[in-house]
């Protein structure tokens, strides 16, 4: 195989080459081979996953599991896991259900999103080539989580800002026809405290992002327990992680037929087989299982990376057997019948919709996606021992509270650790440009020079210029002798608050590094260098687990300690806190009840909070009488192209106004457009850009710290 990879590799060939190749070597093969073996191939649809990793469980017997600190404990009920992914040989994680689910449930627990500023979407940043650029795994674009525009004016449907969504958002794997999890499904807006609290804008305003469970069409409804799930990235997706299924649609319709030839190629070749001895139709024209076996591991190893991809052959069936055959001939037969009932029922002009039986290569891969449950008890990290809800804590924001009893030891939360090794303190620091279109520049993207200029040319917004760590940082860990910055990702742990230990009964649980390896995490990246973690980008290494410090009761709040740095930091910024002047007034939009948008004279009387204004579409065009009246055939939903405006006039219309607007084209010019309606293709009052709470000057800043007793001596980059 290694000879034919090296071969092969070097010639641009075509997938019906590759075929006939493998045709015509089975037919070699065939013509030298005795084909009386009937070796038993293991069952096709059998859960190649249940298997392999059953026997690592540090010892614990079936139905226990290892605890933080190494001994068995009984199982804690849980309905989601963390646990390697069926996709590509555990190679990454995924999340799973353990309790059967059904469509339109959600998935526990909806998370928080938090917005990027230090980088958009798509756009990698040149210098982080290394370092940081494991972060653009584990990134979404905001209008996934139904984040607004950032920019006052401009498109507001495409900007492609990044949001980080913890837990499913960031593990949940792909398989586009298999896809049976809506993910990241808008969110909802709320700044839990008011502006003039210390709290303002130290946490996210983006929460409750669900993931809902929407299984494809001949699934039944739903899914069951032991299901991965998988969320649907997107065609242009592909994940090129060695042995991982690329998973196209068209993909697996290519495989079903390259099945197909191999199939018909069987049959034919038997069939002629035994023609040829037609007085005996004996069994030895049947080819062998191990053949055939052979053959098959042959096609879906077939080397298919470089210039041409035939991706087709990755989703092909990793087993094939004799089963496998019976399975494809009866997929093709419920196929055929209901086409034939199809063509009847249209005769008959009926219109139900007729179930189409799963694809063969689908069905594979459906039940290659389900583990059993002792699978994930054994493997798996639970995902929803905690759930989000408004802390107890003064100004902090939300929290995590306990949805069962969890006895000490138990492992609460667990997450990856996403990276970034020696640029940790520079990467995610944002210039602030003041608070007008373009007023913020991304200084990852932007040398000083660049922005010195601009800003030089804009002297009132230089005023407004400052330089502020990204929220991001407030949910991340580090350490004070190192630029190490280390951002969780499992589900629902980014909701965990401070306690400090000093504190009455101090916190409740701690993070620690699980105790085995785990696919992400690798016990010897402790003893590597800094640089070994900047140059170490293709996966993820490090996790920590959340561990309890003692017996927690559902619905504590779950708490862990930050650190002294950070419970200082913390002290001081409450003890120096002057609400800032524009607290008063700030209404964010989603809190702002109006029946209507008001004209130049209501606001004169009654001006909108500070923070808000109108913003128009250009859907407008000259009518008859050559003025300018709103044109809903204009909409273009893929580009909503935002420009300032002022309200005019109002009139009646039903239930509804319709508005008169002036639109701002330019410093010098503008149009006046009647028939508006207020949404966001026509007229809308927006949140000026930047003047949400976690844009704040003032609004406090700071990583939470790994304790000392953890974090090993050869990551201390700093004195
Ligand atoms: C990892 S997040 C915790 C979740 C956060 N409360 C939220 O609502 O998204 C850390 C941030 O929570 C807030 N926080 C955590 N513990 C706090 C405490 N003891 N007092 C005040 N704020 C706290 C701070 O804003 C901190 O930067």
């Amino acid at each position: 195989m290694t000879n034919t990879t090296l071969i092969m590799s070097r010639f641009v060939v075509s997938s019906s080459f590759i075929i006939a190749t493998i045709f015509c070597l089975m037919t070699l093969l065939l013509s030298s081979s005795t084909s009386s073996s009937t070796t038993s191939a293991s069952s096709f649809f059998a859960l190649a996953v249940e298997t392999e990793e059953n026997n690592n469980n540090n010892g614990c017997p079936v139905g226990s599991s290892s605890a933080a600190g190494g001994a068995c404990t009984n199982h804690i009920e849980c309905g989601v896991y963390m646990a390697p992914s069926t996709v590509g040989d555990h190679s990454n994680l995924g999340i799973y259900t353990a309790n059967p689910m059904k469509d339109g449930d959600i998935v526990p627990y909806p998370e928080i999103i938090i917005p990027l500023l230090w980088r958009t979407f798509g756009d990698h940043p040149e210098e982080s080539f290394t370092d940081g650029e494991l972060w653009d795994r584990y990134i979404w674009e905001q209008y996934v989580g139904g984040i607004e525009a950032f920019e006052d004016f401009g498109d507001r449907s495409s900007e492609k800002s990044a949001v980080f969504i913890p837990g499913v958002g960031c593990t949940v794997n792909s398989m586009l026809e298999l896809g049976n999890v809506d993910s990241a499904n808008g969110s909802k807006f709320d700044e839990v405290v008011n502006r003039s609290s210390p709290g303002a804008g130290a946490f996210t305003p983006y929460h409750s992002t669900p993931t809902i469970i929407s299984s494809p069409d001949g699934f039944g409804g739903g899914v069951d327990a032991g299901q991965e799930l998988f969320a649907t990235y997107g065609d242009e997706w592909i994940p090129w992680i060695p042995g991982v299924a690329v998973t196209f649609n068209r993909n697996f319709a290519k495989a079903d037929k390259l099945m197909e030839e191999f199939e018909d190629w069987i049959v034919d070749h038997e069939d002629n087989d035994s023609d040829t001895k037609s007085d005996t139709k004996s069994e030895s024209s049947e080819i062998s299982d191990e053949l055939l076996d052979d053959m098959w591991k042959f096609m879906i190893d077939f080397p298919h990376f470089g210039n041409e991809k035939w991706e087709q052959l990755s989703v092909l069936p990793k087993e094939w057997n004799r089963e496998r055959l019976k399975e494809l001939k009866h997929v093709k037969k419920q196929q055929k019948l209901l086409l034939q009932q199809d063509n009847d029922e249209k005769k008959e002009q009926s219109s139900s919709p007729l179930p189409q039986p799963l694809s063969a290569s689908t069905r594979y891969w459906a039940d290659r996606g389900k583990v059993s449950t002792e699978f994930l008890k054994e493997n798996g990290k639970c995902q929803d021992h905690i759930r989000p809800d408004i802390s107890k804590i003064p100004h902090a924001g939300r929290g995590a509270f306990t949805t069962r009893d969890l006895p000490k030891e138990t492992v609460v939360g667990y997450a990856p650790l996403v990276h970034v090794a020696i640029r940790g303190e520079q990467i995610f620091e944002v210039v602030y440009n003041g608070e007008s279109k373009h007023g913020m520049e991304r200084s990852e993207h932007r040398d000083e020079e660049e922005i010195d200029a601009e800003v030089e040319e804009d002297e009132e917004n230089s005023e407004n210029r400052f330089t502020k760590p990204d929220l991001v940082i407030n949910y991340s860990f580090g350490h004070r002798n190192s630029t190490l910055h280390l951002t969780p990702y499992g589900a629902m742990v980014n909701y965990i608050n401070h306690k400090s230990t000093n504190d009455g009964d101090g916190p409740n649980v701690r993070v620690q590094w699980p105790t085995k390896e785990l696919v992400a995490y690798k016990p010897d990246w402790l003893s590597k260098d800094i640089k070994f973690l900047r140059d170490s980008i293709d996966k993820i290494g490090l996790s920590f687990d959340y561990v309890a410090l003692r017996d927690i009761k559902e619905g504590e709040e779950v708490t862990m300690d930050y650190g002294d740095e950070w419970d200082n930091a913390w002290k001081e910024h409450v003890a120096n806190w002057v609400p800032p002047e524009d607290s008063e007034g700030y209404v964010h939009s989603s809190n702002f009840e109006a029946d209507y948008l008001r004209t130049p004279d209501e606001l004169e009387e009654e001006p909108y909070p500070w923070n808000l204004h109108t913003l128009c579409t250009n859907y407008y065009s000259k009518d008859s009488t050559d003025s300018y009246t709103y044109e809903s055939s204009l909409i273009n939903k893929e580009n909503v192209y935002a420009l300032p405006c002022q309200v005019l006039e109002r009139v009646k219309e039903g239930e509804s106004y319709v508005y008169t607007v002036e639109v701002k084209l330019s410093d010098t010019e503008t149009t006046i457009a009647r028939g508006y309606p207020n949404n966001q293709y026509g007229v809308d009052l927006y949140d000026k850009a930047y003047s949400q709470m976690w844009h704040m000057q003032q609004a406090f800043r700071n990583k939470m710290y790994i304790p000392d007793d953890i974090f090993p001596e050869n990551w201390m980059t700093k004195e």
